[in-house]
Order: C-alpha cells, then sequence, then structure tokens
C-alpha cells in the first residue's frame, strides 16, 4: 500500500493539478472521472484547450493540505492494528475504533451503499452545498474557495438539533477529492482563512485529517464499499465519554441519510436516472 499512498502524496494521478501548479508536462492523459465537476468549473482545461494555468499561492497551499490529509488520512486507516468493532448496526454497517497514540479516538464506519462510486462522489462532494437539504444535522455548507475540480475550502456548521450532546460546531476545512483505479477518495482537514475566522457563539471544531474511500462493490455495479474515517476534535470542555458516545452517533445517523440522499438531491434537481430515482443508496 505505501507506493500508493506515495503516489497519491506526489500529486502523480493530478496531471492536470501538476500543469496548474507549473510542471510543463501538462495533461498528457484522459481524465474521465468526473466530467460533472470539469463543467461545474469552466477554468478547468479540456483537452483541445490546454494552457498552463499558475495556481496562486494560496491555492497551491490548498491542493497541498488537501493532498496531506489524505495520505495521513489513509495512514490511519489502513493500518490494520489496534481496531476495535464499536457497534455493528442493524442494517449490517459496521464501526470500528481506534486510540491514536496521543489519546484522540477515530472511528471507521464501513458500510455497502446502493450507488456506483461516481453518484456518491457527486452527491458527497461536487454537490456538497446541498447536503444540509437532505442532512438534518448540518444546517449550512458553503463552498468559500475552488481550486481547480478536486480541491475547495468549505465551512460547515452542524445543526441545534435536540439529541446532540456536543452542541452546535462550526468547521473550515480543505476538502480534497481524487480517483485512483477503481476507488475515489474524499479527504478532508482543518484550515484557515484569514477572512474567515471564528465567529462568535460558535465554537470551531476540527474535522480530520479524515477520508471516505469509495469502491465499486465488483466490476459494473453500482453498489460501493464505504469506508469513513470519523477523525475530529470536537473542541470545547466535554468529558471524553460523551464525545466517544456522539461520534459514532454522528456518523451512523449521517450514514442513515446518506443513503436517501440520492433520490431528494436528484429529483429536486430534476435530474432522472433510470432505475436510480427512490432506490435508497
Ligand atoms: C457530533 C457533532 C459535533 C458532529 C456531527 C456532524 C458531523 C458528523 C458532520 C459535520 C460536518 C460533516 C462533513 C461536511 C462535509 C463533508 C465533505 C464531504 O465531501 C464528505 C462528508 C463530509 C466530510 C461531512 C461528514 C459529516 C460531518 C463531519
Amino acid at each position: 500500500m505505501l507506493p500508493a499512498v506515495v503516489k497519491l502524496c506526489c500529486g502523480i494521478t493530478y496531471p492536470h493539478l501538476r500543469s496548474m501548479a507549473g510542471n510543463s508536462s501538462l495533461c498528457e492523459s484522459e481524465d474521465p472521472f468526473c466530467p460533472s465537476l470539469r463543467t461545474k468549473h469552466p477554468f478547468m482545461p479540456h483537452r483541445s484547450d490546454v494552457r498552463p494555468v499558475r495556481l496562486r499561492e494560496e491555492e497551491l497551499s490548498y491542493v497541498q493540505q488537501g493532498q496531506e490529509a489524505l495520505r495521513k488520512a489513509l495512514e490511519i486507516v489502513e493500518d490494520k492494528n489496534g481496531w476495535k468493532t464499536e457497534t455493528i448496526q442493524e442494517n449490517g454497517d459496521v464501526i470500528y475504533s481506534k486510540v491514536l497514540p496521543g489519546g484522540r479516538k477515530v472511528f471507521r464506519l464501513e458500510a455497502v451503499l446502493e450507488a456506483s462510486p461516481e453518484v456518491l462522489c457527486d452527491v458527497l462532494f461536487v454537490r456538497v452545498e446541498e447536503m444540509c437539504r437532505w442532512n438534518p444535522s448540518i444546517s449550512h455548507i458553503k463552498v468559500l474557495r475552488s481550486v481547480g475540480a478536486e480541491t475547495m475550502v468549505t465551512h460547515e456548521v452542524t445543526a441545534e438539533t435536540a439529541g446532540n450532546l456536543i452542541g452546535q460546531r462550526d468547521f473550515l476545512s480543505v476538502r480534497h477529492c481524487c480517483k485512483q483505479k477503481s476507488r475515489i477518495y474524499l479527504a478532508g482537514a482543518a484550515t484557515h482563512l484569514e477572512s474567515f475566522m471564528p465567529q462568535r457563539g460558535f465554537v470551531r471544531a476540527e474535522d480530520g485529517p479524515t477520508c471516505i474511500i469509495l469502491q465499486a462493490v465488483d466490476d459494473g455495479s453500482r453498489r460501493s464499499r464505504f469506508t469513513w474515517l470519523l477523525n475530529m476534535d470536537v473542541k470545547g470542555w466535554l468529558p471524553k465519554s460523551i464525545v466517544n458516545q456522539a461520534l459514532p452517533r454522528a456518523q451512523a445517523d449521517f450514514t442513515k441519510h446518506l443513503r436517501r440522499a440520492k433520490s431528494t438531491g436528484s429529483s429536486e434537481r430534476g435530474i432522472r436516472h433510470p432505475g436510480e430515482i427512490s432506490t435508497p443508496l
């Protein structure tokens, strides 16, 4: 697995980003990944329209932070040692936990969802701002910066829902998406934006380094293996036991809402894929 991690780290899978960063070996390979991402971001070069675009220092730093988040998150998730089964849900989803050196407890949810990795990527990454429509635990998500099609800075605010023992939190995160072989990786980590300091009345929590791995269960399948590392510092003064109960619960709830998300998202946007309408994920 190490070579894969190193590859990701070096940005070998991002020919267009390397080009944007000033490397002269531009867009040699056709990248069929997420065509919707390209149309969404008109500044993404098409093959016939390839020209070097220099990333500003700040943008380049977000790309690097995203790649670094993925590398660190994969290191945690792929280390097979020390994981304990936390809960087995009725639907078969399993949450494992592990205590990292330093004492933080992280959670890994494993599920199978009835959608292809591309559809899940669309719901979770491309249309991230729509997440609060299908997930009542989140009250607001805004993309503050986009760098190419695969990196963005987002601001998220959790909802003040009854039963949320943690209380409302906000997050400022770099989010990064990349495809390698049959997998799509969504990574994230807390970041900074000068114009976006913690706001009064909010406790700024930190999400990450975290990642979601989406992998087709078998060739041509519309089912995906969904592996999600939840690695969160909720901040504030709270007993560890409360936090360590709330996090896996939040993870299970999120996955429950995600299973219903695609139908809502598609119909609201008027996009209909045959056979995909009301199928839960
Ligand atoms: C217990 C309290 C403090 C937190 C509960 C809400 C948690 C589970 C919510 C808040 C913000 C959410 C994240 C917001 C944005 C993204 C980016 C997306 O591409 C994958 C999902 C991901 C990573 C969400 C995962 C779930 C998340 C971390």
